[in-house]
């Protein structure tokens, strides 16, 4: 069924694409590091996509530290907005489909109900907003081959994330503080990266631009924490904290469900509910 190029293979999302490649024989994937292509280097980019043809690309290469951003806010743009006008660029030249990653950041928290893909956006920080101006860029420059996947609260097996930091401060003390006022969808980076497979196919029949994908269900970081622990370390405490007491360089949004009503409608896919999916990851980080 094609070609695809996946970028920012060494990442957590990254990572568990080349973990489920094997299940998917109608694909021929190319696995690109960091070390191998620098993509803030627009001639490097270039030049990588005149000599490796593909049908797609999958771009799940970001700055993904929220609070660093504040910090390195050029840096950051430079990754989740720049290279990625550069690359929708070259997938406009050579008709390539585009999957590209984005995030619940991009909303400013204040929605009390979940969020379709076309409410408006209001990042709080500047990866958000480095994020939001990387989506723009590719419905702007290639917007008929595109696929912008909107995800939430990323963990898995590999690199860092949430499920992973909880795990090892389960090991290391008696009690965690974790926020209760912030609610978001956690989302298993192996569903994310299945489901993205199956979509790809259906995108010829003009199934293109923004779409959501989080597992099914809304949680708080809090309780999200004492389900994680319950499982694996049941003697260690989580205490619900408000915001405040745990306080950030930036805030996060206090609501971040997606709605991903028409993901599943428009490409038919079921999407399981967040806690279902935490126990499978659970036991294949464990083993
Ligand atoms: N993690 C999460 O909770 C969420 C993530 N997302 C989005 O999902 C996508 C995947 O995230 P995730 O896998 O968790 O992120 P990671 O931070 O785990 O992976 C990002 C990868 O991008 C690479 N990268 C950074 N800069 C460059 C560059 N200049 N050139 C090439 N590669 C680069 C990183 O390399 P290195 O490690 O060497 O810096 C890393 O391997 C991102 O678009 C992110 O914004 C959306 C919602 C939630
Ligand atoms: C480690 C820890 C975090 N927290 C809080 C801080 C924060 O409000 C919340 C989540 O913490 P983190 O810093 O791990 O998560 P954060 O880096 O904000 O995660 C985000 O990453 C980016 C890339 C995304 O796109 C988002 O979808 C989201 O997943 O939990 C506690 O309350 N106690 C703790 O012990």
């Amino acid at each position: 069924m094609g070609n695809i190029v996946v970028l920012g293979a060494g990442g957590q999302l990254g990572q568990e694409f080349q973990a489920i490649a094997s299940l998917y024989t109608s694909f021929e994937f190319v696995f690109v590091e960091r070390a191998k292509l620098d993509l803030v280097n627009a001639t490097a980019l270039e030049e990588f996509f005149k000599v490796n043809d593909c049908d797609y690309i999958i771009n799940c290469a970001a700055y993904t530290n929220v609070d660093k951003a504040e910090d390195e806010g050029p840096k950051a743009n430079l990754i989740n907005t720049v290279a990625v006008r550069n690359l929708a660029s070259i997938c406009a030249q050579k008709d390539i489909g585009l999957i590209h990653i984005s995030t619940d950041y991009v909303f400013n928290g204040k929605g009390e109900k979940p969020y379709k893909t076309d409410f408006p956006t209001e990042p709080l920080g500047n990866y958000g907003r480095s994020k939001r101006k990387g989506e723009e860029a590719i419905m702007e420059i290639h917007p008929e081959n595109s696929l912008i996947i909107r995800t939430s609260w990323l963990y898995s097996e590999f690199g860092h994330n949430f499920v992973k930091t909880m795990l090892r401060l389960g090991e290391e003390l008696n009690s965690i503080s974790v926020v209760e006022d912030q609610v978001g969808s956690p989302t298993y980076a192996r569903d994310l990266a299945m489901a993205i497979l199956e979509m790809i196919p259906q995108m010829k029949d003009g199934k293109t631009g923004i779409y959501h994908y989080a597992n099914n269900g809304e949680v708080s970081w809090y309780a999200f924490a004492k389900a994680i622990l319950k499982t694996t370390h049941p003697n260690c405490s989580v205490q619900p904290v408000p915001s405040s007491a745990y306080p950030t360089k930036v805030k996060r949004p206090k609501y971040s469900v997606l709605d991903t009503t028409k993901t599943e409608t428009d490409f038919k896919i079921t999407i399981r509910l967040w806690d279902v999916a935490l126990q499978e990851a659970l036991s294949r980080i464990q083993s």
